[in-house]
């Protein structure tokens, strides 16, 4: 699977950042929702994100904050892409998206395709994102939506080629199973991670 759609998030050093780029990630992800281990300001995010190509997504990650905070955050650090994990509705999609940004809708609900608020990649999550924990993406009752969605929540090296194959994701969004302790990257495991999802 070459050309599966890999994100790495929660990236807060450029070690990190590097190590994603590197290992061939097609997006990385900057979590700007307050509370997470991984939590980073503008300013960081700006010069971390100065250091990936052009070819690589840069993506805020925000959780039940304002439309205007997250155009506030994305314009302050230059992300192109946000990823909500909130409340926003059809509206704000397009709202975010009417400014050349790239949106990824992130639920733990049931979708049956991607696009139904205007996004351009749908995240399914774990209820709890970034707590590591998977959910039940294995079960029978698991429907695939249609188009290009990312599979998240308790990914790691040793069980996202085992998740490929059980719901035949798009891609794939990873952030405590590439972590030597919470909040902390490994550029081991990150490799490692991208390796094993694409089975090279
Ligand atoms: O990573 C966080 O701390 C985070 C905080 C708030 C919203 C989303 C967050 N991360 C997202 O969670 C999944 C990955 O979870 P996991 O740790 O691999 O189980 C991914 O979508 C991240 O973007």
């Amino acid at each position: 699977m070459a050309d599966l759609f890999v994100k790495i998030c929660g990236l807060r050093t450029a070690p990190d950042v590097d190590a994603a780029v590197a290992a061939g990630a097609d997006a990385v992800g900057f979590v700007f929702a307050p509370g997470s281990p991984r939590t980073v300001d503008a300013a960081t995010a700006r010069e971390l994100a100065a250091r990936v190509p052009d070819s690589v997504l840069t993506v805020g990650v925000f959780r039940g904050q304002s439309v205007e905070e997250v155009r506030r955050f994305a314009e302050e650090s230059g992300v192109r892409g946000v990823q909500l994990h909130g409340e926003e509705g059809p509206g704000d999609f397009a709202a975010l998206h009417a400014e050349g940004r790239t949106l990824l809708r992130a639920t733990a609900e049931r979708v049956e395709r991607c696009g139904e608020y205007g996004e351009d990649l749908l995240l399914l999550d774990a209820p709890d994102p970034g707590s590591g924990k998977p959910w039940n993406w294995g079960s029978e009752d698991f429907t695939a939506p249609e188009g290009r969605w990312l599979l998240a929540g308790g990914l790691t090296p040793g069980n996202v080629r085992e998740a490929l194959a059980a719901t035949g994701a798009w891609g794939v969004d990873v952030s405590s199973g590439v972590e030597r302790e919470r909040g902390v990257k490994s550029p081991e495991l990150i490799r490692a991670f991208v390796e094993a999802a694409r089975g090279t």
